[in-house]
Parts: structure tokens; C-alpha cells; sequence
């Protein structure tokens, strides 16, 4: 394991969903979407900064060739809870018009990110606009989210690793776990 060769064994809970099972996910995920855009122009899009490592590895397990942008976004809100306000940090470098678009995320939470995505991007006439998601949490779901490919459902908890943060720390993890109550000040 990992964990300790990072200092940051001490930190952690639990190990959820280990990198062998990220990287043979993606690889399933990937050949459904080589198939689906087959012969077509697909652009990916990758929301900063949590879906960069999802974004890089599933790139490379494509065999569609594919071009890639990204966004930042950030949501507004008292305390931990998502708003749903989302204001643009950065913008699509691409006019996305007549394209075929992938958003890339690295988690569906509240879902209230990506519902505000969908609807931005949507105004902007893509040909197509579809969604593809490491993880999601159906029981936190605000809002009900057409999503066409899910790696993982995993259980209402905060959890941080392959490009999920807790104030920042631990998006290099390669695998996705939960922390010990202590890094919370519990
Ligand atoms: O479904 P939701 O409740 O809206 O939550 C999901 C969003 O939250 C996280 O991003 P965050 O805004 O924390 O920024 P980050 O990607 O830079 O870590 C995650 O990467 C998703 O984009
Ligand atoms: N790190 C992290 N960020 C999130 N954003 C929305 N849900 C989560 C989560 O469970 N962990
Ligand atoms: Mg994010």
C-alpha cells in the first residue's frame, strides 16, 4: 500500500475504492464511450480541479482520438453545502457549437455543480452533451441528473483521493478513501 510511502496513512480512515479498481474502471468506462462516439468529434470537458485525475487517465484508456478543455467553477453557500450559485473561475477555451461534448467529473454530490454545467453548456448548442462520472452519492442527490456514465455509487460520506480534496490536501492520493475524524479537529 501506498498510504505511508505519502504520509498521509495517519489521516486516513478507510481505503474505498483501491487504484487497481479506479484503472480497471476506467478502462470499462472508456471502451463504452469509444463506442458511443465512435467516428465522431468529441471534445472532453474536465471541471478544475477535482476531475484532473480522472480526466488524464481516462483520456489515455480512449481510443477515440479526442480533444480536451477544462473549467473552473466555483459554488457559493454558507458553510459545506453547495449553493447551487455557481460563478465561471474559467471558462471553455472552445466555442463548443455543433460539438460533441463529454463533461468529466470526478463526483456527483449534491448534484447542484453539474446541474448548473448542464444548463450552461446546454445554452451554447452542442450536438450532443452528455456526462461521465467517477463517483456519485445517490443519497445526497438535490436534484435528479441524467448521467449517462457512472464509475462507482458509493455512500454519503466526505471522501478525498484521486483528485478529491479536503482543504486542499490529499488530491494526490491514488485511491479514493475517507479520513480518520481527527483531520476534521474531532
Ligand atoms: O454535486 P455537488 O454537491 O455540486 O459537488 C460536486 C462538485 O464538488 C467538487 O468540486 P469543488 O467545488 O469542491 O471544487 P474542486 O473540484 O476544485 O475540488 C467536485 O469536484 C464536483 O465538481
Ligand atoms: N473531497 C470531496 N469533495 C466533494 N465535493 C462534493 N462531495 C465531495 C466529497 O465527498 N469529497
Ligand atoms: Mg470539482
Amino acid at each position: 500500500m501506498r498510504v505511508d510511502a505519502k504520509d498521509m496513512g495517519a489521516d486516513l480512515k478507510e481505503v474505498l475504492i483501491t487504484k487497481e479498481e479506479i484503472d480497471a474502471k476506467l478502462v470499462e468506462l472508456a471502451a463504452k464511450i469509444d463506442a458511443e462516439y465512435a467516428g465522431k468529434d468529441l471534445l472532453i470537458v474536465g471541471v478544475l480541479k477535482g476531475a484532473v485525475m480522472v480526466m488524464a487517465d481516462l483520456a489515455r484508456a480512449l481510443s477515440t482520438p479526442v480533444t480536451m478543455d477544462w473549467m473552473a467553477v466555483s459554488s457559493y453557500g454558507a458553510g459545506t453545502q453547495s449553493s447551487g450559485v455557481v460563478r465561471i473561475l474559467k471558462d471553455l477555451d472552445t466555442d463548443i457549437k455543433g460539438r460533441h461534448v463529454l463533461i468529466v467529473e470526478d463526483i456527483i454530490d449534491s448534484g447542484l455543480t453539474l446541474s448548473w454545467l448542464l444548463s450552461n453548456l446546454g445554452s451554447r448548442e452542442p450536438e450532443s452533451l452528455k456526462v461521465c462520472t467517477l463517483l456519485r452519492k445517490p443519497d445526497a442527490a438535490k436534484v435528479a441528473i441524467d448521467v449517462e456514465w457512472v464509475g462507482f455509487d458509493i455512500p454519503n460520506e466526505f471522501v478525498v483521493g484521486y483528485g478529491l480534496d479536503y482543504a486542499e490536501k490529499y488530491r494526490n492520493l491514488p485511491f479514493v478513501g475517507t479520513l480518520a475524524p481527527h483531520v476534521y479537529g474531532g
